[in-house]
């Protein structure tokens, strides 16, 4: 019998042992092997709840049990959750974790110290909530030279403005509903200033181009800054807006990673991608571009895919399949400053700057407003053009 501790009974810890629960006889078949919830970790006690008799509040429990073979970390942050995850591996137990910001900030570190205890890490709910995407980079797509990932990676923040655009609903309120539906971080900063996007997009491209890359390394920008005009603007030239993730290997091997609101054509796929979703575009040397989709964020889909990695630590118990990335450092990355794309420009004075440019319009514009999109150029050629003025919004716009 394979015995798995929870730690974190919050949203996605309590859908990890609902899914447990319900599916026991699939999850069964599959593992080949009865996979039975031992412990719950949490600061808090559930009287209400049918797993109250499995609530412990202390990790030494756990660590110390050799029944336990599998630990769900569904803390979150990485405080407790780093501590407890180096206890666990250090007691020679598989950990599968749905927390991107431990990932992103010690992946490197903790799949290290994995291998060396003969045991399991794995975070496939850490990217993408439910869509299978760590494995199938690791795995199906191992035999390509990856050269590009670019994704809508918060499930919150892509709610947030399809709900502003679709309800007309203001920001405020929007985040609200993604709060109430189980999609945002404890800090819901993370989602709305890009740093949730920022950490998945890290995962993505450590293990993807093979080196560590760390959110500091990232320029990152959220969805604050865009209103409902650019939304319009967006609109009166067939283009949504979406906050993009994006790694692109250079010439020179370095990454070029960033995340920012990006106004996306209607014949990009990524356009059509609403609510809570999420899609991760993949281009691979041999395959071409690939595309994964589903529900990025919430209780049972983020399950899905941790009791998933559960199942496979249970597989693998006796051959660990390995995943890893090297040490990272400045020689990894490179800044986005060169990338050239088209630019959507908002605020006075912008059509002076750039007399080619492709004016936009909407209705009920204030007179002295404009908008434009740009020629393809970088953003040191766009500063350069801008001679000092300073727009009120500027995004890339990806074709
Ligand atoms: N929600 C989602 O849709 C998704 C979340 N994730 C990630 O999964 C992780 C968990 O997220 P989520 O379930 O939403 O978060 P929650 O805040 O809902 O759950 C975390 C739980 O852990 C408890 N906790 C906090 N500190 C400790 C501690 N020291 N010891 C034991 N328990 C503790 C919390 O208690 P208390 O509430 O009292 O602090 C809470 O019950 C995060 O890393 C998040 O980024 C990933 C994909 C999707
Ligand atoms: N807050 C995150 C949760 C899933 O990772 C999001 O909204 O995507």
């Amino acid at each position: 019998m394979v015995q798995v501790a929870i730690l974190g009974f919050g949203v996605v810890g309590s859908g990890v042992a609902e899914v447990l629960a319900t599916n026991e006889s699939q999850i069964e078949r599959k593992t080949d092997d009865l996979v039975r919830l031992k412990y719950i970790l949490d600061v808090r006690d559930f009287p209400e709840s049918p797993f109250a008799d499995k609530i412990v509040h202390d990790f030494s429990i756990i660590e110390n049990d050799p029944d336990v073979s599998i630990v769900v970390e569904t803390i979150g942050g990485a405080r407790a959750a780093l501590e407890f995850t180096r206890r666990a591996l250090l007691a020679g137990k598989s950990v599968v974790t749905s927390n991107k910001e431990l990932v992103a900030e010690h992946g490197c570190e903790l799949l290290k110290l994995a291998a060396e205890q003969g045991v399991s890490y794995l975070f496939e709910a850490s990217v993408g909530g439910g869509i299978p995407i760590i494995r199938p980079l690791n795995q199906c797509l191992a035999a390509n030279e990856i050269e590009e990932i670019t994704g809508i990676l918060n499930g919150t923040t892509n709610y947030i403005l399809t709900r502003m655009i679709r309800a007309g609903l203001s920001f405020d309120v929007a985040l609200k509903e993604a709060q109430q539906n189980g999609y945002a971080e404890q800090d819901p900063t993370a989602d709305i200033e890009g740093y949730d996007a920022c950490r998945k997009i890290c995962i993505l491209a450590s293990l993807a181009f093979g080196r560590h890359v760390y959110p500091r390394q990232v320029p990152t920008e959220g969805i604050t800054g865009v209103t409902l005009a650019d939304i319009a603007y967006a609109e009166s030239c067939g283009r949504k807006i979406k906050l993009l993730g994006r790694a692109i290997r250079q010439a020179d091997g370095r990454v070029c990673a960033y995340v920012a609101p990006h106004l996306v054509s209607e014949e990009n796929p990524l356009s059509g991608v609403e609510d809570v979703f999420n899609a991760i575009a993949v281009r691979g040397n041999a395959i071409g571009d690939v595309m994964f989709y589903g529900r990025g964020a919430g209780k049972l889909p983020t399950a899905s895919a941790v009791v998933a990695d559960v199942i496979d630590a249970a597989r693998h118990r006796d051959a660990k399949k390995r995943m890893v990335w090297e040490e990272g450092g400045d020689d990894v990355t490179t800044s986005p400053d060169s990338l050239k794309s088209p630019w959507y420009l908002r605020g006075q004075g912008v059509c002076a700057r750039f007399p080619t440019a492709e004016v936009l319009h909407r209705t009920d514009a204030p007179e002295e407003e404009q908008a434009v999109l740009t020629a393809p150029m970088s953003q040191t050629e766009l500063e350069k053009a801008l001679a000092g003025i300073q727009p009120v919004s500027q995004f890339r716009v990806l074709e």
